[in-house]
């Protein structure tokens, strides 16, 4: 197994985890889109009319800004305060070269469903005012095939308890499956394959699309998106970036979810786990990863770029050793 182990953030009780959550996505949206933690910079960058300029600047000079860092070099890697010298001054005093105008760097991330959404209703809908949501593209980890106006129904939900009370006039793209699809979960499926190879893969072929940030939860069972425990076939699935679920163990039984390569290749992988129901599943990812539970293969296979968000109450049956093997730390580290 690898010797690099996943960040995990524990709080004593799940109050804080929704503010925690949501410092994560804002510095990881800021990392993104300016490329620094700093708020003052990142204040000044967005109302620069030059933000797109220097941003693309430091992007295209910088491997930095979608370096697969750890927090400690993340941290490091901000944009440094010098580069801001003035309109169009960079630090060594010349005025800015005029860019060809470069496609808008965009903030990519995905989201699944059950309590995440309502985790992120609490800590995000507060903190407008730090949240670009013009720079927005939000996605989908899995999804239920049920209509949407079903309390089921993931991107429902997130509509209902986020999008749709979004005070600010700039609005995130929200790519959601075809409803008209839900009853072809193959076909579904393919259809929002193609929405992200459309997105991801337009001009350049690539091979695996690259979100900045997806937003995992763990169920009981072990599941995270759509992905089973002891579903190999799913599990071991390479090519595919978008897959059908069927017959799924627990309710609506046909659903859609990204593949585990396209989750290992995220900038940043997330969970946030909370409550006593979650204690034995956590118990059996932290201390037996050769199970090869779903998060256990993203662990693994996204090193250093996996983050966890979890209560005491979801730790309980971890025994003191195994946290102490894992990089614990405490709210006031940085949250990236
Ligand atoms: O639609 C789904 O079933 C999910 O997206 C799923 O992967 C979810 O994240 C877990 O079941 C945890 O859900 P809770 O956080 O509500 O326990």
């Amino acid at each position: 197994m690898t010797t690099t182990v996943p960040l995990i953030y524990s709080f004593p009780e799940f109050e804080g985890v929704a503010d925690a959550v949501a410092d994560h996505v804002i510095s990881a949206q800021n990392l993104t889109l300016y490329n620094t933690l700093d708020k003052a910079i990142v204040q000044k960058l967005r109302n620069s009319p030059l933000s797109t300029v220097l941003t693309e600047m430091v992007s295209s000079s910088s491997i930095l800004l979608h370096s697969r860092s750890n927090s400690a070099s993340s941290k490091a890697d901000t944009l440094n305060n010098s580069t801001l010298g003035g309109p169009g001054t960079p630090a060594s005093g010349r005025r800015v070269p005029k860019l060809k105008k470069k496609s808008e760097v965009r903030f990519k991330i995905a989201l699944s469903g059950g309590s995440l959404i309502k985790i992120l209703h609490q800590g995000l809908l507060s903190r407008e005012s730090e949240i670009d949501w013009g720079k927005w593209d939000i996605y989908f980890a899995d999804e239920r095939l049920v209509p949407f106006d079903s309390p089921d129904s993931n991107y429902g939900s997130a509509k209902r308890e986020i999008f749709d009370l979004i005070q600010s006039e700039v609005k995130p793209r929200v790519y959601h499956i075809d409803e008209l699809l839900i009853d072809d979960p193959q076909e579904c499926a393919d259809s929002y394959e193609k929405i992200l190879i459309d997105n991801f893969a337009k001009k350049d072929s690539v091979k695996l699309p690259m979100f900045d940030l997806l937003l995992l939860g763990c169920a009981p069972d072990g599941h995270i998106a759509l992905l089973f425990p002891n579903h190999g076939e799913q599990l071991r699935e390479k090519l595919a970036w978008c897959m059908p679920v069927l017959k799924a163990p627990m309710g609506p039984e046909n659903r859609i979810t990204l593949s585990i390569p396209v989750i290992c290749h995220a900038h940043r992988v997330t969970f946030v786990v909370e409550g006593l129901t979650k204690a034995p599943i956590m118990r059996i990812i932290m201390e037996r990863p050769e199970k090869g539970l779903p998060s256990s293969i993203v662990n693994e296979g996204a090193a250093g770029r996996v983050t966890w968000f979890v209560d005491d109450d979801a730790l309980k049956d971890c025994y003191d050793s195994t946290k102490k093997k894992y990089k614990f730390l405490s709210i006031d580290e940085p949250i990236i």
